[in-house]
């Protein structure tokens, strides 16, 4: 929660560390006690002898919390979707995505050599137009959308656009990169969301898992041809056993500690109700400048005040929508939290 930067420690609100897990004991001595069992690395691609123990513990537990058949591990979220996406889809296939999809969903889309058609930003109704217009024309039809999105906070409308897919007879895969322990009782953005069918989950381990390393929650069909299909599953190393092992104490956390899963969201809230700005969806929170320049120039005050609040300027975001983006964590005080609005108050016409 604390960075240092230019010789200043600064309490950051850029970092997706939501539920500080990174410098949880147990997730620590997890780590540690993963790396003396089986040591640094996995030494090879899981297909050939990568594939340790707590990588199939962990698959299972990642299952059993999403609700589906069987999952798989990645060694990043950006290595599962670059991997799942052209696994899925081929040259007779359909794929639409959401505008503000993450940059790795859009890396999938080129892997695939499927049609991609880009709707507007949670519109459910554009979707619909494309898939009524286009759909009959593939063989088969991806949507993809992330449950949270990473640079705006709010949620995609997943009971919505789940009753369209099974409509229009599409595939919905949802990026929770932003939602596992956070959303839904920690249990993510479907939850949140009422458990509407998504078949395919795909989320990180990086964020509020407080680690590194990728999955897709599935089913036991579909994971079992990204097992033997997704070239970066099979052509790219295993997850290092420290990663799993904390992951898999993170996922422990998270399953009892309802109270810590409720806590980001609730920082968020607060800074939202002390600026009068719309209830925060997620515990990411944009305050939207305009100007590149503008965003950087609130940062580098924010950071003179003691906060570090990163400027995120296009291309990561539209043109005109440079903003500061916050992510509250459980850690933050209230105290802070009601300082950093205060200093966002003086320092942003908002
Ligand atoms: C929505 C979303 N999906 C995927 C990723 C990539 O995950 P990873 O950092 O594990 O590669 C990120 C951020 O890093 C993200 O914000």
């Amino acid at each position: 929660m604390h960075i240092l930067r230019g010789g200043r420690r600064l309490i950051s609100f850029s970092c997706n560390d939501y539920l500080n897990l990174t410098h949880h004991p147990a997730v620590k001595s997890a780590a540690i006690a993963a790396i003396n069992l089986y040591g640094a690395g996995s030494g090879a691609s899981r297909l050939v002898t990568g594939n340790h123990p707590l990588l199939v513990e962990l698959e299972e537990r990642l299952a059993r919390i999403k609700g589906t058949q069987a999952a798989c591990v990645f060694g990043s979220g950006y290595l599962a979707n670059t991997g799942i996406v052209p696994t899925l889809t081929g040259a007779k296939d359909l794929i639409l995505i959401d505008e503000l999809a993450h940059a790795c969903l859009f890396a999938g889309t080129q892997l695939s050599p499927a049609k991609t058609m880009v709707f507007r930003h949670n519109d459910v109704a554009h979707a619909e137009a494309i898939l009524a217009a286009s759909r009959a024309q593939y063989r088969h039809a991806l949507l993809l959308t992330d449950g949270v999105f990473s640079m705006d906070g709010d949620r995609a409308p997943l009971a919505t656009l789940s009753a369209l897919c099974a409509a229009h007879d599409a595939w919905l895969m949802s990026d929770d990169a932003h939602g596992l322990g956070v959303i839904g009782g920690g249990r993510g953005s479907v939850a949140a969301a009422g458990d509407p069918p998504v078949p395919l989950q795909m989320g990180t381990l990086s964020k509020a898992i407080g680690g590194y390393g990728g999955y897709l929650c599935a089913s036991a069909a579909v994971i079992d041809l990204m097992k033997t299909r997704a070239r970066t599953v099979i052509y790219s190393t295993g997850l290092p056993p420290a990663s799993a092992g904390a992951a898999l104490a993170a996922l422990e956390i998270i399953e009892n500690e309802p109270e810590l899963t409720a806590k980001p969201l609730a920082k968020a809230r607060a800074f939202c109700a002390a600026l009068g700005l719309p209830e925060a969806q997620s515990p990411i929170v944009p305050v939207i400048v305009g100007a590149p320049e503008a965003a950087l120039d609130a940062s580098r005050q924010l950071a003179d005040t003691g906060f570090l609040v990163t400027a995120i300027r296009p291309p990561t975001v539209p043109a005109g929508t440079a903003r500061l983006r916050f992510a509250f964590t459980a850690g933050h005080a209230d105290e802070d939290v009601a300082r950093v609005a205060q200093a966002v108050r003086d320092i942003v016409k908002l």
